[in-house]
């Protein structure tokens, strides 16, 4: 049986058994063979094509300080907003399939330079390892933030299928890493311990040693941190580096074809913004809302007696110290630190005299002094 096929049965025998207490521990299992089957159908058509992410038009350099990725189904306008918010111009035609290649544009926004890549609108299939679909997937692996573009006019199954294909090449959405510590170790057998006691439903000692038995793995240190954990984050976590956990955006276009209460409706869901690329509406709210998923702050330099430079900012994660900002210069800058000069809302007064310990805002102004 070749591994579509094995893939196949599998899905068919867990539509198949019923989800009770008697059968919870099988269907462990068969979510762990599952994961274990689509890790290794990936891998195939990796090396089939020579590499990750092979493929004309799709290996996108990463430039700027964050990726972001369009990803929807056809016509649903990711052309018309990648138009709308970078500087790069895409053909838009009014029937589908358009966008042939991933066309890489740039979003500034307070002179932070965030890459917007448009992927075509063919993920589906993606974990069947369907050709481009693969590619597409191997492309929103790297992404710091992921773009769902919604068609407002369509039903949500759109939404739910595009999910569900992420979901199967272990690309996890708005998701933490399980709360669970793993190590092989070459001896000593498997040592499992709970925190507190599982919660019924949740991961037990019995599906983790069947899991563990299925993938041949015999000496491990296991430790469950969190009582909420399931069988699938412990999937997950054996499969830790075929895992990406990235954050999403919900970006309902087409506001202006569907009645008020659906757009009320929608703009009420979680990590969810509304728009209309044709009316114009909303537009700028999905580039604040991108900016705020992003997690960055810009700090702008100023040198000594000169007034600060706000199209060229020093961007890092929100949280940074003015530690990070000088390693994000060059890596041996902190040597040569001396004390900074803030101004901005991280700054007790205007302007305060800071350490390399220093946290920085959003917005502040710096001035670095050096030994
Ligand atoms: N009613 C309405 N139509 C829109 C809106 N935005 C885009 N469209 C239409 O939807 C169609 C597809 O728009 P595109 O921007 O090409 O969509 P795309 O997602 O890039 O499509 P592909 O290139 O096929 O992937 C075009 O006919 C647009 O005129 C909108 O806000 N409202």
């Amino acid at each position: 049986m070749g591994i579509i096929e094995k893939i196949k049965a599998i899905e068919e025998e867990m539509a198949r058994t019923q989800k009770n207490k008697a059968t919870e521990h099988h269907l462990g299992l068969l979510k762990g063979k599952l994961a274990r089957y689509r890790q290794q159908l990936l891998a195939d058509e990796a090396n089939a094509s020579g590499g990750s992410g092979g493929g004309q038009g799709f290996e996108v350099a990463k430039s700027g300080d964050a990726r972001v990725v369009l990803i929807g189904y056809p016509s649903v306008g990711k052309s018309s907003l990648l138009g709308k918010i970078t500087s790069t111009k895409s053909e838009i035609a009014h029937y589908a399939f358009t966008t042939l290649t991933s066309v890489p544009g740039v979003l500034k926004y307070g002179g932070a330079e965030i890459q917007i890549v448009d992927l075509p609108g063919i993920i589906y299939g993606a974990s069947q390892g369907k050709g481009r679909g693969r590619q597409v997937v191997a492309t929103a692996r790297t992404a710091d933030l992921i773009l769902m573009i919604l068609d407002a006019t369509k039903s949500e199954h759109q939404r739910e299928s595009l999910e569900h294909e992420l979901e199967a090449v272990g690309i996890r959405l708005n998701k933490e890493k399980p709360n669970i510590y793993f190590k092989k170790k070459e001896t000593g057998g498997i040592k499992i311990t709970f925190v507190s006691p599982p919660l019924p439903g949740k991961l037990d000692e019995m599906t983790i040693k069947a899991i563990l038995r299925d993938y041949r793995i015999h000496n491990c240190e296991i430790l469950v941190r969190d009582s909420t954990c399931t069988v699938d984050d412990f999937i997950d976590i054996i499969n830790d580096q075929h895992r990406n956990y990235i954050k999403c955006l919900y970006v309902y276009n087409k506001i202006d074809a569907v009645s008020l209460e659906e757009v009320d409706r929608l703009a009420a869901e979680p990590n969810t913004v509304v728009m209309s690329c044709e009316m114009d509406l909303g537009i700028q709210d999905v580039v604040e809302e991108i900016w705020y998923q992003l997690n960055l702050s810009r700090v702008y330099t100023k040198k000594r007696g000169q007034k600060p430079v706000f199209d060229d900012p020093l961007v890092v994660r929100n949280g940074s110290t003015v530690g990070d900002l000088c390693h994000s210069i060059h890596r041996d800058f902190k040597d040569k630190f001396k004390y900074a000069l803030v101004w901005g809302s991280s700054a007790k007064h205007s302007p305060q005299k800071c350490g390399l310990n220093h946290k920085v805002n959003d917005e502040d102004v710096i001035t670095l002094f050096t030994k």
